[in-house]
């Protein structure tokens, strides 16, 4: 059986590194390598080349797949690369806006490419979102509090901006909190997301994690998640490699590839 082969953008990194573990330990999967402008001491014991440069590897390997996990500021490029050559992504990487993920959807259908765009590829976080949707509905009164450790990029997390899009979705139009509120220290009531607010937290020690907390009269609904290690979102990075080829288009949310 032929093997589908697969190459890690970011592969030095804290994601990239656990990605890298998992292709070695599936025998449907081959790595071939990965990109990288970091070079790591592990590296030296890899039998496997790094490049730095994407389309100088993605022309080398001719992988089926590129999975990326690198940062806001090169994702969109990334993309662009791996879909102009023919090669199918799968990308984790977050701070991809909507407009860009529909220029890379129109993209990747001009080229009869699949790719899997998921802020978060933890079936626990993608229920918790599920949840928070279905909650919203009834109890329109809500905020998102995420919590991350402290060498996160963006914030708020792509994970906490795809909930707060589910949730919008079937939310009644409120404002919430009191109309003449005033901060008195700018940013303490978080971002304002159509009329709820999303707050993130930064600490070292932490993973992952998001709470969503929604209140009604005389009660509270807290629906939480949290990662603990960087593990909990490889079976859906795994999921989303063995489908990707036989997609059209962009796919935005591992939800879409759960039966
Ligand atoms: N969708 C999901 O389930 C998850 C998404 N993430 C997201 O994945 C991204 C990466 O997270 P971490 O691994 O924690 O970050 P990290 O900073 O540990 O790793 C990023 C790696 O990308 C490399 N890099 C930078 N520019 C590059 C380029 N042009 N080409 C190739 N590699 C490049 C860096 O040198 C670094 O080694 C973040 O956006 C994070 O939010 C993280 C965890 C889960
Ligand atoms: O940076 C991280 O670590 C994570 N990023 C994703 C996000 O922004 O939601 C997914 C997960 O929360 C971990």
């Amino acid at each position: 059986m032929n093997r589908l082969k697969v190459m890690v953008s970011g592969a030095n990194g804290r994601m990239g590194r656990e990605v890298v573990k998992m292709l070695k330990k599936d025998d449907d999967l081959l790595y071939v390598g990965g990109i990288d402008p970091i070079v790591s001491s592990q590296q030296e014991t890899d039998d496997n080349p790094i490049y730095q440069r994407l389309e100088e590897a993605l022309i080398a390997e001719k992988p089926d797949v590129i999975v990326d996990f690198t940062n806001p500021h090169v994702v969109k490029d990334n993309v662009r690369t791996a879909i102009e050559l023919g090669v199918s992504p799968v990308v984790g990487t977050t701070g991809l806006t909507l407009e860009d993920i529909l220029i890379l959807d129109k993209l990747a259908k001009e080229h009869e490419i699949g790719g899997v765009i998921a802020p978060n590829f933890a079936i626990g976080a993608v229920l918790m979102m599920k949840f928070a949707q279905t909650a919203a509905k009834y109890m329109p009164n809500v905020e998102i509090i995420e919590y991350h450790h402290d060498q996160k990029l963006d914030a708020p997390s792509g994970t906490a901006l795809k909930t707060a899009e589910l949730i919008q979705q079937v939310r009644k139009e409120l404002k919430q909190g009191h109309p003449n509120e005033k901060e008195t220290l700018i940013g303490a009531r978080g971002g304002a997301f159509s009329g709820f607010r999303i707050h993130s937290v930064r600490l070292p020690g932490l993973v992952a994690h998001q709470e969503v907390i929604l209140g009604d009269l005389g009660q509270t609904l807290t629906i939480r998640h949290d990662s603990i290690d960087r593990e909990s979102f490889m079976p859906g990075v795994n999921l989303a490699i063995k489908k990707v080829k036989s997609l059209r288009g962009i796919i935005y949310g591992l939800e879409h590839l759960l039966n």
